[in-house]
């Protein structure tokens, strides 16, 4: 069996991290694990248990506590928190404004690192989703605190224009100057905050920028599978 690969890639928000990332697994056969996800299911478990955000000791308590299930197929997005579907929930704007106060609480950030790092290893090994082929991890620091020693860390960017562009469109379907102003405070505003605590917008040494701006989806995961094939030899399968 070839050796695993595992892909880190991080970026802005609106840079096209998700999508990507998910279909450069899929066509890799590798996992993928969404962590930008995790901070938002844990966002979400705090104010169900109406526990004050502001309340650093008792948000970190309260994510150490969550019994949180993620899925890592790349093809089926599976994430519970104590037996409850919260991928629609995740995505909605109350969890989109108030999930930053959660990604900056340093304990909270500690509890997810281990849990991100314990999913990377799994999938390093025969018994595992991947078959120990590997997995791709995205975020905002995947390729320099979680996972610096990744085989494959991108950088991905897009222009601020095109990030509220494709936000835009996929909130509401249209990038009109309202819906691209209805869309700052879920783009510019959060990167803004998470930044306070983790850099996500230069490539640290030796991670490969990938730019968007001017790419279409398609365009984008070739290049990035490009990246892949070039440091790793891995190649989509047929
Ligand atoms: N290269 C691209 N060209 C055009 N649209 C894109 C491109 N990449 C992603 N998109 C679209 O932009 C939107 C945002 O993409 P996605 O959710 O993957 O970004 P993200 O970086 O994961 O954002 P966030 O960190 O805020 O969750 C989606 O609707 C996606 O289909
Ligand atoms: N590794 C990560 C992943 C995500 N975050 C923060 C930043 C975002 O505001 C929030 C949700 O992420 P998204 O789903 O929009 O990618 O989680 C982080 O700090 N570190």
């Amino acid at each position: 069996m070839s050796q695993p690969v595992v892909v880190a890639i991080d970026g802005p928000s609106g840079s096209g991290k998700s999508s990507v990332s998910r279909e450069v697994a899929r066509r890799l056969g590798l996992a993928y694990l969404d962590t930008g996800a995790m901070y938002r299911a844990a966002t979400w478990w705090c104010l169900r248990s109406e526990i004050d955000l502001a309340d650093t000791a008792a948000v970190a308590a309260a994510v150490r506590a969550m019994p949180l299930d993620q899925g890592v197929d790349p093809s089926v997005e599976k994430l519970e928190v104590d037996g409850a579907d919260v991928r629609a929930d995740i995505r909605e704007t109350w969890i989109s404004e108030k999930v930053s106060a959660v990604a900056t609480n340093l304990d909270v950030r500690a509890e997810l690192r281990r849990l991100q790092r314990e999913a990377i290893a799994g999938q390093t090994v025969p018994d595992s989703f991947s078959e120990g082929r590997g997995i791709v991890a995205e975020g905002r620091d995947i390729t320099t605190v979680v996972a610096p020693d990744a085989d494959v860390r991108v950088l991905l960017t897009a222009s601020e224009e095109a990030r509220l562009a494709r936000r835009a469109r996929e909130l509401h379907g249209a990038a009109d100057a309202a819906a691209v102003d209805a869309t700052r405070d879920q783009v510019l505003r959060r990167d803004r905050d998470d930044s306070t605590v983790v850099e996500f917008q230069v490539a640290a040494d030796g991670v490969v920028t990938v730019d968007s701006s001017d790419l279409d989806l398609e365009q984008t995961v070739d290049a990035v599978l490009d990246v892949v094939a070039r440091l790793t030899g891995a190649r989509p399968r047929a």
